[in-house]
Order: structure tokens, then sequence, then C-alpha cells
């Protein structure tokens, strides 16, 4: 460090001599291979403010991260980094973001090229559905024969494969449902065009052919991006790699960091093996690995290796941290997942409470979105503050939709999703009815034009060939006065609400296109749902806010865009005080105190629908690791006796990645049956492990019993599940039933494994229910 003057230390201050490597190297490629933790996103961010230190223009750098949230935050990071020596105006002309988001603006710019209006909206995928539906429709087939979603999902991957529909029918197809699913394509991505919408893969495949059609394009952005970085490179697919390919081919400036055991995002057709190309591609590349893990305590890293080392395609490595003396990782075995929520509910008051740890620095991490729904009920009995990443998001609200398809249209009138939306929806009907949208949506279909000019003709407003459609024997459908009426009124709207958009901003567009399209006073009922509803539609304009300042035309492509592209974890706050629950995969990248990984179990992690192959397998054994990697200081794992699962319960096995963990690194029951090998946690008795404690509450720990293999006979209660029932009813105590609702407890008897509790419930009832069965809740 010594050689670089003062003006550096800033920046090179504090890294170790990899780090350093890395973040120094010289012009050309470099690869950072390393574990979690090891300070990859930190050398990439110190990388590029050591660019900018060494003269390189803002201008000149593209960095790409896996979320906008990362992006941004990066930014900062730069701009504190670099601030005093050069001026904050440097980090913000670096060009940052996600592939999709630099994506859209390359096609904004420059697709005009390829056939793409520089108004083009972008579909989601509700969107997306919709218009496999209609295609399906148009093409004779029954959506209830073909399911839209696997139809979208072979869409994607071969988008995401670079085959275009000519491409998939000639190279992609291997079964007669992938011969539909080329049919579809072809029609879908015709629909694509005419609504001038593109889908999610179409961003990243479209610059490809962009820039693989017009080299002088390409050389442009070449010029532009001459120092490329990527976060999170073996989460690229095929079309990501060849965008960069593409881009650093000449320059060879090309920096990107990433760990092969974090792969998880094979399903959208990410793959590890781009990393493998890497040294295949640029044979000069510097590899550099790092192996200091900052992040962790060594007893959560030890979990994590036993864990992994279970994967076989893997090169091992070896991950390590001065910083031990923590807590050994807990495991904990739940009866069901209200127990299972109810325990971190209160070991997170108790912590708190203790004052070692506020809100902000626990995370409950899952593998399903679902599992969140008990640890909210749990939170809110408890009073503990949360935010839920993933789950309803503010844009799918419905009325924030509908605000939004407003938007869409004045952005982009072809948009036919957003027509159709406000037609359907909004308010009510707007008296244009389903013979009607028939007519019109035959006729575009038939003249191959949108959904808008189909209205404009029907109106007389326009003529076939103005629209470009020049079909001499096509028939004009002649609509019914009344429809007439409602149609002239939506598109004088829409014309109405375009000329506003030239004289007003943005947030001013959003409250008049409330009050004119009549949806504020279609939620003035003064109910308390439509209060709400109209609220998160004013949010809008607050949101908008941020766009006040910029030319509207310019700021709703924006913030049309900024609201397409936004993941879960962008919604994400960091300033409240409240714990985080999220899944597993959102969770890439992260890092929080505590750490609560639930649902350690066979059918949920590895999922159930993982459990064929044997590469699906090791992609979930990933994710258990990017799980327990999060944690800094303390990391629960624990899994249910008893999950309902849709209504119905289920008995679990715990995990078999639980299986490879010695039972010396943990503090509570190891499930040694697992280790067997995988997939066969048959019962067998297994050695007890000490440790537990009782918790306030009275609740136990289970943890502190044997381990009893539980056969799949869900009646079959474990001793320690006995005991918690005898200790939890005794006669007298009021319970509720969530069918027969409140009662008092009669009696209580031991029935086998199990124990019978008499009910008296208020509706004069008396019920006889095992105690295993019954869900009762004392109250
Ligand atoms: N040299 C260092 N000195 C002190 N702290 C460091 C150092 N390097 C990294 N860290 C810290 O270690 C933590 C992990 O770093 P970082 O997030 O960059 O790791 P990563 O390799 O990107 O992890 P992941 O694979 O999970 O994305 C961060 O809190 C970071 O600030
Ligand atoms: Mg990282």
């Amino acid at each position: 460090m010594s050689n670089y003057p003062d003006i550096y230390s800033s920046i090179l201050e504090g890294l170790n001599d990899k780090q350093l490597e890395a973040v120094t190297a010289p012009d050309g490629p470099v690869l950072v291979l390393a574990g979690p933790g090891s300070g990859k996103t930190r050398v990439l961010t110190h990388r590029i403010a050591f660019l900018l230190s060494q003269g390189v223009s803002p201008f000149n750098i593209l960095a790409v991260t896996f979320t906008n949230k990362a992006a941004r935050e990066m930014r900062e990071r730069i701009e504190r980094l670099v601030g005093g020596a050069f001026g904050s105006y440097e980090a913000r002309n670096i060009t940052m973001g996600t592939f999709h988001s630099i994506c859209s603006r390359v096609l904004r710019r420059d697709g005009g090229a390829i056939g793409i209006s520089p108004n083009f909206v972008i579909y989601d995928d509700d969107d997306q559905i919709r218009l496999i539906k209609q295609a399906l429709n148009e093409i004779g087939l029954d959506e209830k024969q073909y399911a839209p979603r696997s139809i979208q999902a072979r869409i994607s991957s071969a988008k995401s494969a670079l085959l275009d529909p000519e491409d998939y029918s000639s190279q992609g197809v291997s079964s007669y449902f992938d011969e539909i699913a080329a049919r579809v394509y072809r029609r879908y991505q015709q629909l694509l065009e005419i609504n001038q919408a593109v889908d999610f893969d179409d961003l990243l495949m479209k610059v490809v052919l962009l820039w693989k059609s017009y080299p002088d394009i390409l050389q442009q952005y070449r010029d532009r991006w001459q120092y490329v970085l990527v976060d999170e490179y073996q989460d690229t697919n095929r079309a990501q790699y060849m965008l960069i390919n593409l881009l650093t081919q000449e320059h060879r400036n090309i920096f990107v960091v990433g760990d092969e055991d974090q792969g998880i995002y094979s399903w959208r057709a990410a793959d590890i093996r781009n990393i493998l190309n890497f040294e295949r591609d640029y044979p000069e590349a510097k590899v550099i690995l790092l192996e200091q893990n900052y992040r962790s305590y060594q007893e959560i890293l030890d979990v994590a290796s036993h864990i992994i080392s279970s994967n076989r395609l893997r090169r091992p490595k070896k991950l390590w941290t001065n910083k031990s003396g923590g807590a050994l990782v807990r495991v904990r075995e739940a009866y069901d997942e209200q127990d299972e929520a109810s325990y971190i509910a209160r070991e997170i008051s108790r912590l708190t409470s203790l004052g070692e740890y506020t809100y902000s620095d626990f995370a409950v991490m899952y593998r399903t979105n679902s599992q969140s729904r008990p640890v909210e009920e749990a939170f809110s009995r408890y009073r503990i503050p949360y935010q839920i990443i993933g789950g309803t998001r503010f844009y799918e609200r419905r009325e924030v939709k509908d605000v939004l398809a407003y938007l869409r249209l004045i952005h982009n009138p072809h948009d036919a999703a957003s027509l159709r939306r406000i037609i359907e929806n909004t308010p009510s009907g707007r008296g244009i009815g389903k013979g009607t949208m028939k007519t019109l949506e035959d006729l575009a279909s038939r003249a191959h034009i949108s959904l808008w000019d189909a209205i404009e003709i029907a109106l007389g407003i326009k003529s076939l060939e103005e629209v470009g459609a020049f079909l001499p024997n096509l028939e004009i459908p002649k609509l019914q006065s009344k429809a007439k009426e409602s149609l002239k009124q939506l598109v004088g709207l829409i014309y109405e609400l375009r000329e506003q958009r030239d004289i007003l901003t943005l947030p001013h567009l959003i409250d008049t296109l409330l009050i004119k399209s009549g949806y504020a006073s279609f939620l003035s009922s003064g109910a308390e749902e439509d209060l709400e509803r109209l609220e998160n539609a004013r949010d809008l304009i607050s949101i908008a806010q941020d766009y006040a300042a910029i030319d509207t035309s310019e700021a709703l492509v924006e913030f049309l865009q900024e609201v397409a592209l936004q993941s879960d974890v962008d919604t994400m706050q960091n300033n409240g005080n409240q714990v985080t629950l999220i899944t597993l995969h959102a969770a890439k990248g992260l890092e929080y105190k505590v750490v609560f990984i639930i649902g350690f179990e066979e059918g949920l992690l590895p999922h159930a629908r993982s459990m064929d192959r044997e590469s699906d397998i090791e992609e979930e054994c990933r994710l258990a690791y990017v799980g327990v990697t999060r944690a800094m200081e303390k990391l629960y794992i624990s899994y249910a006796f008893h999950r309902n699962v849709f209504g119905a319960t289920q008995t679990n096995v715990p995990s078999r990645f639980l299986a490879n963990i010695p039972p010396d690194l943990l503090d509570g029951s190891l499930p040694s049956l697992g280790r067997r090998g995988p997939g066969r946690l048959t019962s067998t008795t297994s050695p007890r492990t000490p440790s537990g404690s009782t918790y306030p509450g009275g609740a136990r720990n289970y943890s502190g019993q044997s381990y009893r293999p539980f056969p799949s006979n869900s009646n079959f209660v474990s001793s320690s599940n006995l005991e918690r029932i005898i200790q939890e009813y005794k006669p007298g105590d009021r319970v509720r039933h969530p069918k027969f609702g409140e009662g008092v407890v009669l009696k209580v008897e031991i029935q086998g494994e199990d124990a019978e509790v008499e009910v008296r419930f208020a509706a004069g009832s008396t019920k006889k229910l095992l105690a295993s069965m019954a869900r009762l809740q004392k109250i």
C-alpha cells in the first residue's frame, strides 16, 4: 500500500493482500473466485473507486449488480470512498444497475434499429400470462390443456438461451408439448410486437441481437464502457454472458466476481459454466482466490462447509475467519410451524430485551413465500415490527396496477394489456361490454394491428391504411351506439391525458388522471377498503415526486421502467428498525447479525419439486448454504414435525443437508438418521445430544430431547410432544379451535402416545379431540 500516495488510502486501507491484488490489478481480465463473506462485493466496489482514482472517467465504467438496491448502495459507497478526493459527481455518472435495467436503456436509445419502438412498455409476469392465453386462444388451443405457466417457462428458457421462435422450432423442440410451446412462442412474439411491448427476457435477448446485427452500434458501447464489472457472476445466463462477452472482447477490461457454490438461479437459466468459460475466453485472465471470511464466526462457517461438502460438482474450498468464540449454531425441532414461529418471536424478544440486538439485526429466511405467514402472525402477537420481502408488493396491488395501466397507456396506447385492464376493471366496465371487446379483438387479430388501432378504426378516427394495415376485403365492424359512445370517451380521455403530459409534472399528471378517469370518485365510497386503496393510488403521486423536476415524457419512461424492473429486494427498507422476512433466493449477497432459517425439512429444503434430479438437489444444497452464510453472529436452524401445507397436515423429516454436520458443531438435537445418505431418513434410534433449555413462556425446547424418528403416521406424538400436551392443557383452560370456536377444557386423558382432550365449546357442544390433531390454541 505504501506504493500509493495518501489520496488512495481510503480506497485501499484495510484490504487484505489478495483483496488489494484484485482492487489494484492492471487493466485486463480479472476473475475473483471466492466463498461467501470474503469481500467480493467489497473488492468490486473498491475496484471502481480505484479506477476513478487512476483517472478513468466514470462515463467509461459499467457495473452490473444483481438488484437495483445493490447498485444504489454500491454507488453511495463509492461516493463516500472517492468523495473527498474527486467530488461526488463522479460516481453519479457510472452506469450501474441490473442487466435488465441497463438493457432497457440501451433498447430505449438504439432499439429502433431492430424495430423496437422507443416507447416500448415492459410486460410483467401477469401481462405475459394474459398474452400467452391470447396466443393460445388465437391458435385454437385450450389453455386448460396447455398450462400457460408451463409455456411461459419454455419461452423464457428459449429466450435466455437466445433462441428466437424460428431457432426454437428447429433446435429446441423435443416433445409434443415443446411443439405447442413453439407455436405459441411465435404468436406471442408477434403480439408483443403489435403491443409495442417487450418481456423481461426480451430486454437481454434484443440487445444481443442489436449488437450482433449492428457492429457500429456495438462499437459505440464498447467505446463508452471500457471497464465492465459484474457481481454475482455465477448467476449469469447465456444471454447475459453474451452481452458481457460482446462488450469486452476487444478491450478485455472485464472484472467479475463470483462463487460457484452460490449459484441458485439455474431455474432462471443461470449457468455456472459461465465461470469456467471465463478462463477459456480470457486465457490471460488474472484469477484471484480470496479465502478469509469477514462476515461470520468460525462456528457458522464450519456448519456451512459441512453442508456444502455433500455437493459433488464443486472444487473444495476452505473458509476461515479470525472471528472465533461465537455461539454454536442452534438446531431446533419444532412441533409445527406455529411452534416454530412462536419460538423465533420469543427468541427475538429475549435478545432485544437484553439490549444486545435491535430488530433490524434479525432476518428470518425460508424456501417458499408461504412459510412467512405463521411467522407474521407470531410477530403480530409479540408486537415485533417486521418487513416482508416479496409477498404482495406495493406495485402488485390492484389499484396501483390500475393507475399504472393508465400511465402506460398515456405513454404508449398500443399496449393492449393496459388498455384491456382499464376497460375490464376500472371503473367497472366503462360501459364497454364483452361482445364489443370480442369484435374489436377480432379486428385487431385479423388485421395484425393493435387493439388501440382497432378501436380508432371502428370509431372512424383512422383508416386501415393509416395504421399500416392495407386489407381491402376486411370488413370494418359496426358497433352499437352505446359502446361507440363509451369508446369515444375513453379514447378522448387518453388523448387528453397525453396532452396534459406535455404540460404537467409527473405527480400532477397522476393526480389529474385519478380525477379525470373517474378512478378517484370510484374509490370514494368512504368504505375502509376503498379509503386504503385510494391512499395506495395516491402514494404513487408521492413516489413520482422524485421525477417532478424532469420533463414529463422522460419522467414517465424512467418511472415506468423503475416500476417494471423492481425486484423484491429493491423494495426493502434499510432505515426502519424491523425484522426482515425473506426467501433464501432473495437473501443472496445480504448479511444479518442473527439469522433464523426455518423449514429445514425434506420437501421444503430440498424442495419436493427438486427431488428427482441430483443437479436440482445440489442447487437446493447451495441454497441452504447461501442462507447459512448470511449469518454474522448467530444462526438458528429449525425444522418442524408437523407442517400445514395448503390445508393438509404433513409430517416431515429433517433435511438431509443436516446429515453431514458433526453433532459437536451444533447446539441442539441433530437428526443423525439422515447421515446414512441423502433421501434415506428412515426410522431408527439415534444418540442423545446434550443441551437445550427452557424458554420464557413455558414452551419447551425440543432440541433438549433425544431425537425421535417420526413414522409417517401423523397420530404419532413423540414423548416430548406428549409432555408438552400434558403440560399445556388442564381442566379449566380456555382454548380456541379453528372450527368450533372458543371452549373450556373439561378433561385430559392419555391415549397411548397421544392425549384426548375433552372440551365444551361456547356454541354448546362437547367434543373429545386428539391433542396432536386438534390444533387447539390456549387463550
Ligand atoms: N478487508 C476487510 N476488512 C474488514 N471487513 C471486510 C473486509 N472485506 C470484507 N469485509 C466485510 O465482510 C462482509 C462481507 O463482504 P462482502 O459482502 O463483500 O462479501 P462477498 O464475498 O461479496 O459475500 P457474498 O458471497 O455473500 O456476496 C462485509 O460486511 C464487508 O464489509
Ligand atoms: Mg457479494
